[in-house]
């Protein structure tokens, strides 16, 4: 799907691997056309590797530098020392794609000004090829590098253009999303050890019961909120622990998690986008 591209990626963690299975599985690239460096973990590039069949020789920085499209996929904090490093190397016929939290295209753009930026968040369901990912254009992103950056992304999941202005939202919802579903997994395999079932037991109880309920939702017409209703009988058992779940205020919870994340994404990005302002 994307020809006989290059992808390198800058940043070899649990986001880049995410991205490399997914990618890898759904058959849009083959494992000789990826190339990963990090920072000094040459285990985990040597990990990465053998899982997904990558040839050794392709975890090298100068070959990520020669690819077509390059991913960074470090840490916010360690972007300055990655544009410091690389930004002399990239050249305009690459597209540079981003999935750090918080981190605006101009800033990018401000550091490296030949290459066409575009911002994008994803979350770790890129694994399974079910990733909500946003993704939003720089400057001198064209529709090609939106189209390119698209079908690499509709490999692995659903993709949606945004505005760069909703980009810590949909961090705080869908590129943080997993860990909430996670800690709902946990607390709930924790709640039916309480009720008397095994972890195992447990675990799989509640796996079966979330993806039903998600495919159900995703499936039918209905809002959540009537399918909820759709469970609840009368005097039943399912009221009896919606009431709890109301009296601990579970979505003032929800809510403000999501909020906090979100805000959380706006911190790093007043951080990078008043440095752009004072270059100015
Ligand atoms: N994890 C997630 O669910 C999501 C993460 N993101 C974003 O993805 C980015 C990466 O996150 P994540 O994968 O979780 O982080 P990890 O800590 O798992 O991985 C970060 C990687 O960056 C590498 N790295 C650090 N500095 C450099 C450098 N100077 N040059 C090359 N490589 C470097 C590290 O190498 P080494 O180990 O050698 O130090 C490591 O391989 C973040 O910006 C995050 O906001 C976006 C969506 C979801
Ligand atoms: O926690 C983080 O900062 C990253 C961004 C979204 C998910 N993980």
């Amino acid at each position: 799907m994307i020809g006989d591209k290059k992808i390198g990626f800058i940043g070899a963690g649990a986001m880049a691997e995410a991205i490399i299975s997914g990618i890898i599985s759904a058959g849009v690239i083959k494992s000789d056309q990826i190339f990963i460096t990090n920072r000094k973990n040459q285990e985990r590039l040597d990990q990465i590797c053998r899982t997904y069949g990558i040839p050794a020789e392709n975890k090298n920085a100068h070959h990520v530098r020669q690819a077509d499209i390059v991913i960074i996929a470090v840490k916010p904090k360690d972007i300055d020392l990655v544009l410091q490093i690389w930004g002399a190397h990239f050249f305009a016929e690459q597209l540079v794609i981003s999935v750090a939290a918080g981190i605006p295209v101009t800033y990018f753009e401000k550091k490296i000004d030949r290459v066409a930026f575009i911002r994008a968040m994803p979350n770790t369901a890129s694994h399974v090829r079910l990733s909500a990912t946003a993704i939003c254009g720089g400057t001198l992103a064209n529709s090609r590098d939106l189209d390119l950056a698209h079908r690499i992304f509709c490999a692995i999941g659903k993709v949606l253009v945004v505005k760069e202005e909703l980009m810590d939202a949909v961090t705080g919802l869908s590129g943080s999303g997993p860990a909430y579903f996670f800690y709902m997994i946990e607390s709930l395999e924790q709640a039916g050890i309480e009720a008397g079932l095994s972890r195992d037991v447990a675990k799989e109880l509640i796996l079966q019961t979330f993806m039903g309920a998600a495919q159900m939702l995703y499936m039918s017409q209905k809002e959540a909120s009537q399918l909820r209703q759709e469970v609840t009988s009368p005097g039943g058992t399912t009221m009896a622990g919606l009431e709890m779940l109301n009296r601990y205020d579970m979505k003032e919870a929800m809510i403000q998690a999501v909020l906090h994340a979100t805000n959380r994404s706006k911190e790093i990005e007043k951080l990078y986008a008043s440095e752009c302002k004072t270059e100015e």
